[in-house]
């Protein structure tokens, strides 16, 4: 057999049928999903008017996250009402067709890729497929996902397979030893950065190289997450022990005899040697910093010691007026300094940067230390489970001794549709992983960095290097 690449590994296991000879068009197995109360009632309209059941309601789950508000005293259901009918509705489709549905009320409710993978339901050699672009994050763990739209989550719902057209496949390999202060947020946006927002355009990327291999599981997750910011419909890294040993108890994992047969099988999820790619490309990354977004696209960046580049010396005319239009909205100018920008809003959550490992982060730059007296400052765990763990641990009392709010799960401000919104000239630093203009509300400005850069900008009044 020729040699094959990760990505042609995942397709060849899921492949129903081919439809024509060089099988860029497939029907495609799909191991499970997830739905949202966002994205999903279209389709569940669909199943009802055309009297269609779910195929496998255990290989459905459905979350509650976009439109959910994130106060703590928040009730059961939302108060708006369009929200809390999606979020009605969403039960009531839970109910109808067997689905379990992690409400309000239950202990594991947080935005739906971060419970998927902390329960063990995403596994390498998977595919999955659900109805939000950011699904492609789980490639961190060696599972193929990407986000679908509105007719083929309804697809999958009734037959669990879906029409697929095979992406280009593309390998982006990192060389050099990444700084031990950089993060992997900082890595994705260096790359980001490197490669441009439409670097990966269309592409399943497989990422490889020490400095990946490096990241824990969750900063894989979160480098993989951003990987949908320079246009990769799909993103992979081969899955290795850090990962087995990450799934190992988890509640949906495989146990006892099928834990070692699933092991066993999820360490030949790699691509061989001499497989061929697409497109290459190769990233230095020993030079890379911590990174801040100036601009309203996620390669607008400048490590924290750099100033904002000048359009004037972008060549290229349509990327020049991009960066003026940016330096605009975003009330800046070339040649300042990054650091030392004043901030109102200092923000933590959304499915990039909400794990354990984000909060612990944060938690050590924020501890016996006070928010800037002009700026709010709102962490968002990435689930409740996330939310109970941290409590276990004490970093909501670091958080909230700091004058952070400290709230419950969901988007929140990532996309500013529960609530949680922020108003025109606002200036947030934030952990998420978009700036376009409008993303928090009309008007705001977001800068997006890591937890720990966030956690000292909250401290300093304005965008502020954690190191120093
Ligand atoms: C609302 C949803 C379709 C969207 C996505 O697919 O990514 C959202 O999650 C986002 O992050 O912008
Ligand atoms: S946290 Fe943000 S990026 Fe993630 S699913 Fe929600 S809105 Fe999309």
């Amino acid at each position: 057999m020729n040699p094959r690449t990760l990505y042609e590994k995942l397709l060849d296991t899921h492949t129903i049928r081919k439809y024509d000879e060089d099988g860029s068009e497939r029907l495609l197995f799909i191991d499970r999903t997830v739905v949202n109360e966002y994205t999903s009632p279209q389709a569940f309209t669909l199943l009802r008017e055309n009297k269609l059941k779910v195929r496998r309601p255990s290989a459905t789950l459905g979350t509650i996250d976009h439109v959910n508000p994130s106060a703590a005293d928040r009730p059961i259901y939302p108060t708006e009402e369009n929200a809390r009918k999606q979020v009605q509705y969403l039960e009531e489709n839970g109910q109808t067709f067997g689905l379990e549905v992690y409400n309000n009320d239950s202990p594991n409710q947080g935005i739906e890729h971060v419970v998927m993978v902390e329960q063990g339901r995403v596994q390498p050699g998977m595919v999955i497929g659900a109805g939000d672009s950011h699904t492609a994050m789980y490639g961190a763990f060696g599972c193929l996902g990407f986000g679908i739209g509105t007719s083929d989550i309804y697809h999958y719902l009734a037959t669990s397979a879906l029409n697929y057209k095979c992406l280009k496949n593309m390998r982006v390999h990192l060389v050099g030893k990444k700084p031990s202060d950089v993060s992997a947020k900082d890595l994705i946006i260096h790359v980001v950065r490197e490669l441009g927002a439409g670097g990966c355009g269309g592409c399943c990327v497989e990422f490889t190289g020490e400095a990946v291999r490096e990241l824990s599981p969750e900063g894989r997750l979160t480098f993989c997450n951003m990987a949908v910011e320079c246009g990769a419909r799909s993103s992979l890294i081969a899955p290795d022990e850090k990962i087995f040993e990450y799934l190992k108890g988890r509640p949906y994992a495989p146990k006892g005899e099928n834990w070692d047969k699933a092991v066993e099988y999820w360490r030949t999820l790699k691509s061989d040697e001499g497989a061929v790619f697409d497109k290459e490309a190769v990233i230095d990354v020993s030079g890379a910093k911590p990174m801040v977004t100036w601009g309203t696209s996620p390669d607008q960046a400048v490590s924290i010691d750099e100033v904002i580049p000048d359009p004037m010396l972008e060549q290229n005319p349509d990327r020049r007026a991009d960066m003026q239009r940016a330096l605009s909205y975003m009330g800046l100018k070339a040649g300042e300094k990054i650091a030392g920008i004043p901030i109102t809003h200092a923000f933590i959550g959304s499915c990039t940067n909400s794990r354990i490992e984000d909060l612990r982060a944060a938690a050590s730059v924020l501890k016996g230390r006070k928010v800037h007296p002009g700026v709010t400052a709102a962490v968002v765990p990435g689930s409740m489970q996330i939310r109970k763990q941290a409590e276990e641990e004490g970093l909501d009392q670091i958080f909230k001794d700091a004058g952070w709010q400290w709230r419950k799960s969901g988007c929140s401000l990532c996309l500013a549709m529960n609530g949680d919104i922020l108003q025109a000239n606002d200036r947030c630093v934030s952990a998420t992983n978009r700036n376009f203009e409008g993303r928090q509300g009309v008007g705001t400005r977001t800068h997006l960095a890591s937890p720990q850069i966030v956690a000292s900008s909250s401290i300093n009044g304005c965008i502020a290097d954690f190191r120093s």
